[in-house]
């Protein structure tokens, strides 16, 4: 791991544009001792949206995050910037068409310190991500293991996204994914619905990411971060 930013991360929360959240709320999720905040969605991001979310967060002296799901909603004054690259899409587009697109219009201006890109496994074929990019899901742990090889030893890209987006995924299959990953940090998200399957998925993942819950059930989000001093089971680097 070489990483030294990405390594730190054990929690982070992910905020998407596209849903309603009060000043109040923002302001109680920067308060937590979470990693940083992601900004990001699948559908419906728009420019305005990231904006207003960016100037939030900043106002609370939060790590900011975007996570780039369209070209149209790149907002300058992030302090990091996640790009995806989904290995089990099947529609060109989202594979590496959008980001040489995004590279002809923006390839000057990038500060690539700022930049980690992510390697998405799609694991919940009834997401909006799924279905947005065709993704191929593996029914079978050998087919997710071959991606992750793709992502860690084949690309060497610092993240591996393990991405169950709305749905809380199969531990076991976590733990082969651990088990083979030499060099990307492994993120976790999807379906962390309570502090044990926050405690649970922590145990594969180095970093865990929770999204819908912020909106679903707000006090339980709050209490999937670790506490100060109280830190996840700790995964062997
Ligand atoms: C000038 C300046 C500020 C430059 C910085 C910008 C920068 C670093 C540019 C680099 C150039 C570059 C290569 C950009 C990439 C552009 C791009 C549009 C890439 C597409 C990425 C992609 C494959 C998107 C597909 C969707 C996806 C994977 C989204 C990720 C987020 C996600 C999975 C959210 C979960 O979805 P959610 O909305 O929660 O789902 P539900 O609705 O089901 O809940
Ligand atoms: O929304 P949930 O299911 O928590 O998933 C989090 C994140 O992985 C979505 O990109
Ligand atoms: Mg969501």
């Amino acid at each position: 791991m070489n990483h030294s930013f990405l390594s730190s991360l054990k929690h982070m929360f992910k905020l998407d544009p596209n849903r309603p959240i009060t000043e109040n709320q923002i302001e109680q999720l920067c308060h937590t001792e979470t990693g940083a905040i992601i900004v990001g969605g699948t559908l419906g991001v728009t420019y305005e949206d990231s904006q207003a979310l960016l100037k939030q967060i900043r106002m609370h002296g939060k790590i900011a995050i975007q996570e780039i799901s369209n070209l149209q909603a790149i907002v300058p004054g992030f302090d990091y910037y996640f790009i995806p690259l989904v290995v089990n899409a099947q529609d060109p587009k989202w594979i590496l068409n959008v980001h040489h697109e995004a590279l002809k219009r923006y390839g000057e201006w990038v500060n690539w310190n700022q930049v980690f890109v992510e390697g998405y496994i799609i694991l919940n074929e009834d997401s909006s991500v799924a279905k947005l990019t065709k993704s191929k899901v593996p029914t079978e742990l050998e087919d997710v293991l071959a991606y992750a090889r793709i992502v860690d030893q084949m690309l060497r890209l610092p993240i591996l996204y393990v991405e169950y987006s709305g749905k809380y995924g199969n531990p076991d299959w976590l733990k082969a994914i651990q088990q083979i990953v030499e060099y990307s940090q492994i993120f976790y998200g999807g379906g962390i619905h309570s502090y044990e399957k926050a405690v649970e998925m922590s145990q594969y993942a180095h970093t865990i990411i929770v999204g819908n819950l912020i909106y679903e059930d707000f006090p339980t989000a709050l209490k999937t971060v670790p506490v100060k001093g109280v830190s996840y089971t700790q995964i062997e680097e």
